[in-house]
């Protein structure tokens, strides 16, 4: 479980408020307006953002003061964040060791985790020359490598065309129910929402609402959402 218990972020003008669960392998998107704090939320359960009261756990331990590389996330960013100049096996085996001075048996993880996302072969191709879909599987792999319970995605695979979003999205959530990961996923578009096929958390006037099914809510968006979603 992940609970936000009082939370409350300030950011000079701006606060959000949080104080829900979220189960243990949920599939949870997280929608709202432009600025109304999606991004902040899951900074903040990251740790780059602090919280200005309240307090964040996972599976009964206070996570709130934790440095980011201590909690129990794993992040896949829009652009999927690879180092361009480094190859595959180089941007997967930062997510092990950021010395990338990995044993026999890291090497091994790597080539595991390239295979589960359809990259077997590529360990030496440099992230520059991969196509948009190809980064995103990296971003995975990167994911897989970390092996943490959480994973939080930030607008994902926003780059990539509608089909291949859909691709992604589905290894994604292929990945997540095999390892048993709880995901929290910023998306702009309802579609993404359905196919995470889980529950939504709404971010808007300040408040980030506990999740609720996202098919129903999505059949009946509230009017702050309406007008967002364009219709
Ligand atoms: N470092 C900061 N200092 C002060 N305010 C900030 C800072 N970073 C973000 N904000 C404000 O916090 C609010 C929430 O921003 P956030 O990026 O979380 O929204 P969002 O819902 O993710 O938006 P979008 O959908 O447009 O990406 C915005 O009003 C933004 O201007």
């Amino acid at each position: 479980m992940l609970t936000f218990d009082k939370v409350e972020i300030v950011q000079g003008d701006f606060s959000l408020s949080a104080d829900f669960p979220v189960e243990a392998g949920a599939m949870v998107s997280v929608i709202g307006p432009s600025g109304a704090g999606k991004s902040t939320l899951l900074s903040a359960l990251a740790g780059f953002v602090p919280i200005t009261s309240g307090r964040i756990f996972w599976q009964g331990v206070d996570i709130s003061r934790a440095a980011p590389a201590g909690r129990p996330l794993a992040m896949v960013f829009q652009d999927s964040n690879l180092f361009p100049h480094l190859t595959v096996a180089q941007n997967v085996g930062l997510g092990v060791k950021p010395s990338l001075k990995l044993a026999a048996q890291e090497h091994t993880r790597v080539a595991e985790a390239l295979a589960r996302v359809g990259l077997s072969g590529f360990e030496a191709r440099k992230a520059a020359a991969l196509s948009g879909g190809q980064q995103s599987r990296v971003a995975l792999a990167r994911v897989l490598l970390r092996d943490k319970p959480v994973m939080v995605l930030d607008e994902p695979f926003a780059a990539l065309g509608p089909a291949l979003r859909v691709e992604m999205l589905a290894l994604m959530v292929e990945i997540a129910e095999e390892r048993g990961l709880t995901v929290l996923m910023v998306t702009h578009d309802p579609k993404d929402a359905r196919q995470l096929n889980g529950s939504t958390i709404l971010v808007a006037d300040g408040i980030a609402h506990a999740p609720v099914p996202t098919g129903p809510f999505l059949d009946a968006p509230p009017d702050v959402l309406r007008a967002y979603l364009g219709g």
